[in-house]
């Protein structure tokens, strides 16, 4: 049975209505090649129509965790379910590729050079088996969703970078999946393209009402696009949660580091009778109930503020350089040791790379972790 929901989106999207969004269930999810696990065990479930972000840098996981949601790889262990039916799990049987009602996206847009436009959009329709005049008119609707209806008669060869990306887009979601995957889809714009055809995958998510999976290292793309992200580090989920808590709670340094523009700084220090110390300077009273050992403060752009010279309370740093952003002024600046801090403020100073100045902390730093485990120090919460 349908819902008028379905019949709306049905409406919008030209889709015949039947196919809804599924939920996405990961439960312990690895991959090993050769022995070594370029997936470690991850966790996420994320509610029918969400916009998840795979996150994290080269190497951690994010294209082998999609390539399992696409039946392009097989899970060593765990299970993966698209509502409530299991698709992937670890040493048992997988619903092939083409029955997981998933479509994919990748960098490389992989367009077939020797259809034309249309007929790209239309081969997995063909493949499915839909009747031909279903075919043309779904073609026809997706090729004008995605304003390219003037390039239908034209071959892959003959339009831009830009455009074979929408054609692909196109082609993904003719046969109407339930789950839209996407593989750094961006990464071959330009910059200008990409925030366009960030828009449009946005218009696209919104109105086919699909869960989408999207990898990407970029954390503006993902703040921008993501109702859930999985922060990934080495195989593993570093943090998952919305774009706001990863931004307002990182629960790691790693978190803090990886996410915000800029992102948030972390000065390591030495609790000593009662206070922290850093690069020869009092940080401030330590975090209530930690009595020793090494603490990473962790404190925001805008918690920092430069200071003429070297004192009490301010690191010494030399400036490196001011970038403005949006209405205000991000300072580089880099502690003795080559850390490079980032403060942001209203104006711009008076400065030249290469200039002694101060970075004068608050009393408290924005939050405390473990320096040995990276999780929040004890009663560092602010
Ligand atoms: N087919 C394979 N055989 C062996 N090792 C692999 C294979 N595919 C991926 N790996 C390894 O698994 C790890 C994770 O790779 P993966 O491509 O998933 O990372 P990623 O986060 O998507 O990186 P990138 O952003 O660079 O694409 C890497 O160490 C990679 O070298």
């Amino acid at each position: 049975m349908t819902s008028t929901t379905d019949h709306r989106r049905a409406e919008r999207t030209g889709m015949r209505p039947g196919a809804p969004a599924a939920s996405l269930t990961i439960t312990d999810l690895r991959k090993d090649f050769g022995g070594t696990a370029a997936v470690d065990g991850i966790s996420i479930d994320v509610p029918a129509g969400s916009f998840l972000v795979l996150l994290g840098p080269s190497g951690c996981g994010k294209t082998t965790t999609l390539r399992m949601l696409a039946g392009l790889e097989d899970p060593t262990g765990g299970e993966i379910r698209f509502g409530d039916r299991v698709i992937a799990r670890g040493g048992g049987p997988a619903v092939a590729p083409s029955e997981r009602e998933a479509g994919l996206v990748f960098q490389s847009y992989a367009l077939w050079p020797h259809k034309t436009v249309r007929q790209n959009v239309e081969w997995p329709l063909v493949v499915a088996k839909w009747p031909r005049a279903d075919r043309r008119a779904r073609a026809e609707r997706v090729l004008s969703m995605l304003a390219i209806t003037d390039l239908a008669d034209r071959y892959p060869g003959e339009i831009s970078g830009g455009q074979q990306q929408r054609v692909a887009i196109a082609r993904m979601i003719a046969p109407q999946p339930r789950v839209l995957l996407f593989d750094e889809p961006l990464s071959n714009l330009d910059a200008r393209l990409r925030v366009e055809t960030r828009g449009e995958l946005m218009r696209i998510h919104r109105s086919t009402g699909a869960t989408s999976v999207y990898v990407t290292h970029d954390q503006v793309e993902a703040m921008t696009m993501a109702t859930h992200i999985a922060l990934m580090r080495d195989g593993r989920v570093e943090q998952f949660g919305t774009p706001r808590e990863l931004l307002e709670a990182p629960r790691t340094p790693f978190a803090a580091t990886f996410v915000g523009t800029p992102p948030a700084n972390i000065i390591g220090c030495r609790v000593e009778g009662g206070r922290l110390r850093a690069y020869g300077v009092d940080c401030g009273p330590a975090p209530d109930g930690v009595t020793g050992g090494a603490v990473q403060a962790m404190y925001r752009a805008g918690s920092l503020a430069p200071a003429a010279e070297p004192g009490p309370g301010c690191l010494p740093a030399t400036f490196a350089d001011q970038v403005p952003m949006a209405d205000r002024w991000v300072l580089g600046a880099d502690l003795d040791d080559g850390t490079r801090l980032h403060l942001s403020r209203d104006t711009p100073v008076d400065l030249r790379p290469g200039d002694r100045l101060g970075v004068r902390l608050p009393e408290r730093a924005d939050a405390y972790f473990d320096a040995a485990d990276g999780r929040p120090a004890a009663g560092a919460a602010r």
